[in-house]
């Protein structure tokens, strides 16, 4: 019996005439099978160099004005820390309602100025609350991480993370069926909006969409509040500015992207049945503010000696504003979420009409900002060092004056902090705030 003789390297060798051509055939072989381990560990090699780069572009939902797509959410799931066991128990946890009637809220921009203030509100008599922010760095984002770190300690949890990430926005209502949204996350400032239009695409018109659609499609559908602003009255002139005053000559890129938002928002209340309430800030100030605010920085100018800018109109014309003191506006916000009527669509589709609001949230009382610098020398013991120039033609507007009679009857909505009160808290916790650690202090400059 001819038996086949079996070759080291496990191929079948015959004997007599084939064995003369033995050694060109296993040549062919090996040479094969050294390409294909070549292509195997090119294809790793390959796969490797696709997996860092996928790992680290940074998501999608800070860069790009789309919405997701199929690309965008693989790629989202690759580089988000969210998700797991632990963290959902967290996201529960800082959800639960802890009061009789309580709701549960999720708060965009929990991190920033307004949110981490209505978020501690909120917390305190009991409603559930869940922070959502993507801690970039308009400004400092150290001072963000100081309000995270004060919510944190009253149960507070902030996930970090995009509006414009719809799979996160999906996970969140898929862990927590909130009743509420209050939507806070935006691209704030009037003349950063020359610098860096398409931040305020991506924040208040894309993400602002994509945050609809997901509260559109969840089942219960949230009530949905949401911070609009009163700059849309633009270049209107008739004082006090009124809910039904016209908003169609917006003065900067940013105004007119909340203006687009209100239009937005009325959309989705028409089609899809969303309880849907926008509120105009007037130039909200307070502890825990924003930098890029002018009382804010005049405060660390005057104290550093540095020149104070102040923008006149023309004919050296008065430049003021409705100075509205944060706690008056957090109020506003509870009173708007504690009217809200529920949503009346399901899974995306409408059952019946929805509740539309808009109101005003300003403190009646303009002070021209040659004002507030004074009264910001008198507090700070020191004299600034003014420079008056002509308003730049970059998003300003001269006045801004809010009636806020809609908001006093519907919402109970009554400031009482005047000008004077609520700077004086302000350099209170700013001096606090920046002498407290060096480092602190020296991450503002
Ligand atoms: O109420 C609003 O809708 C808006 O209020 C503020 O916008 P603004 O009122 O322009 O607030 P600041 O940038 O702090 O300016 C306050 C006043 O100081 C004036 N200013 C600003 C900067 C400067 O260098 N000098 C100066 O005189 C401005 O003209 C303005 O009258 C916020 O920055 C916006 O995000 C918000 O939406």
């Amino acid at each position: 019996m001819t038996q086949l003789k079996t070759h080291q390297d496990g191929i079948p060798s015959t004997p007599g005439k084939i064995k003369m051509d033995r050694s060109p055939y296993i040549h062919r072989l090996r040479w094969q099978f050294s390409l294909a381990k070549l292509t195997f560990w090119s294809c790793l090699f390959l796969g490797l160099i696709l997996l860092f780069f996928l790992r680290s572009t940074p998501s999608s939902s800070s860069s790009s004005y789309s919405l997701s797509s199929g690309t965008d959410s693989t790629r989202r799931s690759l580089v988000s820390t969210w998700g797991g066991p632990d963290w959902e128990k967290r996201v529960r946890d800082s959800s639960k309602i802890r009061s009789h009637n309580g709701i549960s809220v999720l708060v965009t921009g929990a991190a920033g100025f307004v949110g981490t203030h209505v978020s501690a509100a909120l917390k305190r008599r009991g409603d559930g609350v869940l922070g959502l922010d993507n801690f970039n760095d308009y400004y400092d984002p150290k001072l963000k991480r100081s309000r995270q770190a004060r919510l944190e300690r009253s149960g507070v949890f902030i996930v970090e993370g995009d509006i414009n990430d719809s799979a996160l926005l999906k996970k969140l209502f898929d862990v927590v069926a909130f009743t509420h949204v209050m939507h806070l996350a935006a691209q704030a400032g009037v003349r950063y909006a020359m610098q860096n239009p398409g931040s305020y695409v991506n924040s208040n018109i894309a993400g602002l969409v994509s945050l609809f659609e997901v509260c559109k499609s969840a089942n219960p559908q949230p009530s949905i509040v949401w911070a609009s602003s009163s700059s849309v009255y633009g270049l209107n002139n008739k004082v006090p500015f009124s809910e039904r005053d016209r908003t169609d000559q917006p003065a900067s890129l940013y105004a007119a992207t909340k203006k687009a938002g209100e239009e937005i928002a009325h959309t989705y209340n028409h089609i899809y049945g969303l309880s849907i309430t926008g509120l105009r800030f007037f130039t909200v100030y307070g502890p825990w503010g924003r930098p890029d605010m002018a009382y804010f920085f005049f405060t660390r100018d005057i104290l550093k000696g540095k020149p104070i800018p102040i923008f006149e109109g023309p004919n050296h014309g008065t430049v003021a504003r409705d100075f509205t003191y944060v706690d008056d506006i957090v109020k506003g916000c509870l009173g708007s979420l504690d009217t809200a009527e529920k949503s009346t669509g399901s899974g995306g589709k409408k059952k019946g009409p929805a509740q539309l609001r808009i109101f005003n949230l300003g403190n009646t009382s303009p002070v021209p900002v040659t004002t507030l610098v004074s009264i910001l020398e008198r507090l700070l013991k020191k004299k600034a060092n003014r420079v008056m120039l002509k308003m730049p033609r970059n998003g300003d507007v001269q006045f801004t004056h809010a009636n806020i009679t809609l908001a006093q009857t519907e919402l109970g909505y009554k400031p009482t902090t005047d000008l004077q009160t609520g700077l004086k808290k302000f350099v209170r916790w700013y001096l606090s705030y920046y002498s407290d650690s060096g480092s602190k202090k020296r991450s503002d400059e």
